[in-house]
């Protein structure tokens, strides 16, 4: 696994964050290095699907980026669902293709088909278990009501999302504990000041973080039944959405 040092020299002007082939080429180790609390989140992603995915109906990872969390759903859910992985991004897209070509070609287990798309444009239906982990948070604010009432409408009886986020706070005392924790976080992993500095920058108009009551409002909004945060690590949040199953 390659390094993320992108950000380790001084730039003379930090550009807005893309997922481009840059990031991709590092992108695991990225993640993992910068977010709390994300391998203890896919290992629970992968229990989840067990439990709710269902027979012939489609499961949508949105924002797959390199597919860590469908790769884990496949080895769950019954041969028979169809995984949808998405992502707008062309080098993430490309990179996931191959990774699937290359891996042995297993039998026994359900079909994953990777799109290039806009999760917001890309059309769901008869959808048991939906993810959007850490995707959520890089869609235009305006845009998240419409996109989560389509997935609620989406997806059928007993069926849900799972939403995971970079979250912010009401109050400036927690919103600045969290926020320190979570470079110290970053630190403790070998990110010098300079590149948290700088990769801070290139977030700033790109990765836009609400609070868990607007994203819980928002859900309950949508028309989800259960809405459940069952995770928390600094300032980064996980939520169970569940659509209840329909009275007999
Ligand atoms: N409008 C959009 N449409 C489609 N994809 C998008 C959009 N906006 C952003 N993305 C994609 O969302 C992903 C976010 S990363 C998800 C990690 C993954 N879920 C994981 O479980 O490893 C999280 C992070 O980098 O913090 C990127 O691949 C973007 O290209
Ligand atoms: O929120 C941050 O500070 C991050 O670094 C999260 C992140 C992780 C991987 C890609 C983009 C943002």
């Amino acid at each position: 696994m390659k390094r993320d040092r992108i950000y380790s020299l001084p730039h003379d002007r930090v550009g807005s964050f893309a997922f481009d082939e840059q990031v991709v080429e590092v992108f695991p180790d990225m993640i993992a290095r910068s977010v709390p609390g994300y391998a203890s989140i896919l290992a629970m992603i992968q229990q989840l699907a067990a439990r709710f995915a269902q027979a012939k109906t489609n499961v949508y990872d949105l924002g797959c980026s390199l597919g860590a969390a469908t790769l884990l759903i496949q080895r769950q859910v019954p041969q028979d669902c169809v995984i949808h992985a998405v992502d707008n991004a062309p080098a993430m897209v490309e990179r996931l293709q191959m990774k699937l070509q290359h891996s042995e070609r297993q039998t026994g287990v359900a079909e994953v088909r990777v799109h290039q798309a806009d999760v917001c444009q890309f059309p769901m239906t008869n959808a048991s278990f939906v993810v959007l982990n850490l995707t959520l948070q890089f869609i235009p604010k305006d845009q998240r009501a419409a996109l989560l009432t389509a997935i609620a409408d989406a997806i059928v009886p007993g069926g849900a999302l799972l939403l995971s986020e970079k979250i912010c706070f009401d109050d400036l005392g927690q919103q600045s504990l969290l926020n320190d924790l979570h470079h110290d976080f970053k630190r403790a992993n070998g990110y010098s000041d300079l590149e948290i500095a700088q990769k801070r920058t290139a977030l700033e108009d790109r990765l836009l973080p609400e609070t868990m009551q607007t994203h819980i409002d928002r859900l309950e909004t949508a028309g989800f039944d259960c809405v459940a945060p069952w995770f928390q690590c600094f300032n980064f949040a996980s939520i169970l959405a569940v659509k209840a199953e329909s009275a007999a």
